[in-house]
């Protein structure tokens, strides 16, 4: 099997517990395989267990059942240390808030998961955020701090720093969820731009069925259980 055909993800058979104060199932023998340069969204209704769902993809929650593997690799049962290692080296994150420093420069704010892992020296560090903020025509305003920019342009800069290692998968957990309907549109064609022009994997937990709609493959959760993909 070649790197193409190496899935970026694969889930089998994961099963989830909360154990308080009585056991509850909320996620049931979830299976599903993420290929190269998809752009999959995961919908569901309220409390079908989306989130956690994510939250063991993204290597984060380890208390699971099942198999999971990134990049061809089994990582189910590796230490947290490793982890976040590999978390940082291939995994980007954007959430519904977007965690961005406000003392930090916008520049300063793209930098950061990459200065994490210490692959590029700083000089093409700055370099390569500037690239991945002219993506969401952010360059300008580069110098700025985080506080001084609206609600969608952090969310630009927040996708634009989940870029920066060059990951092999985005993950989202409602990247529009707190914004207005045109900086909601603004965000999606981004997305949707990263797809088609730079073949980005990604996996994205959305609300909004318009959002879900334009993604290559929905993935539909209901009690726990994908019903449909
Ligand atoms: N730490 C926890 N302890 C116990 N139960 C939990 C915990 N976290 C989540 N749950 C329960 O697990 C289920 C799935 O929650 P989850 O947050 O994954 O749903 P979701 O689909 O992401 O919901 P939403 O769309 O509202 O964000 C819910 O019933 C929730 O109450």
């Amino acid at each position: 099997m070649n790197a193409f055909e190496t899935p970026v993800l694969e889930a089998k058979n994961i099963d989830k517990f909360f154990y308080n104060p009585t056991e509850t199932q909320v996620l049931k023998k979830v299976s599903f395989t993420i290929k190269r340069g998809e752009f999959v969204s995961v919908v569901g209704k309220s409390g079908c267990g989306k989130s956690t769902l994510l939250y063991i993809l993204s290597t984060m929650d380890t208390d699971y059942r099942g198999e999971l593997s990134l990049d061809g690799e089994l990582i189910s049962g590796k230490s947290s240390d490793y982890l976040s290692k590999l978390r940082n080296e291939k995994i980007g994150f954007v959430f519904q808030f977007h965690y961005l420093l406000n003392e930090f420069s916008v520049l300063e704010n793209v930098m950061i998961p990459g200065l994490k892992l210490g692959k590029y020296a700083r000089e093409e560090l700055e370099h390569r955020a500037i690239e991945k903020l002219r993506i969401f025509d952010m360059q300008d305003h580069a110098k700025k701090k985080a506080n001084q920019l609206s609600g969608g342009q952090k969310q630009r800069v927040a996708i634009a720093r989940a870029l920066i290692n060059d990951p092999l998968l985005i993950m989202g957990d409602e990247p529009t969820g707190n914004l207005d309907k045109k900086n909601s549109d603004i965000v999606y064609n981004k997305f949707k731009e990263l797809a088609a022009d730079f073949g980005q994997t990604m996996l994205i937990v959305t609300h909004d069925p318009e959002f879900a709609e334009g993604t290559d493959r929905i993935i539909e959760m209901e009690d726990g259980r994908v019903i449909r993909q």
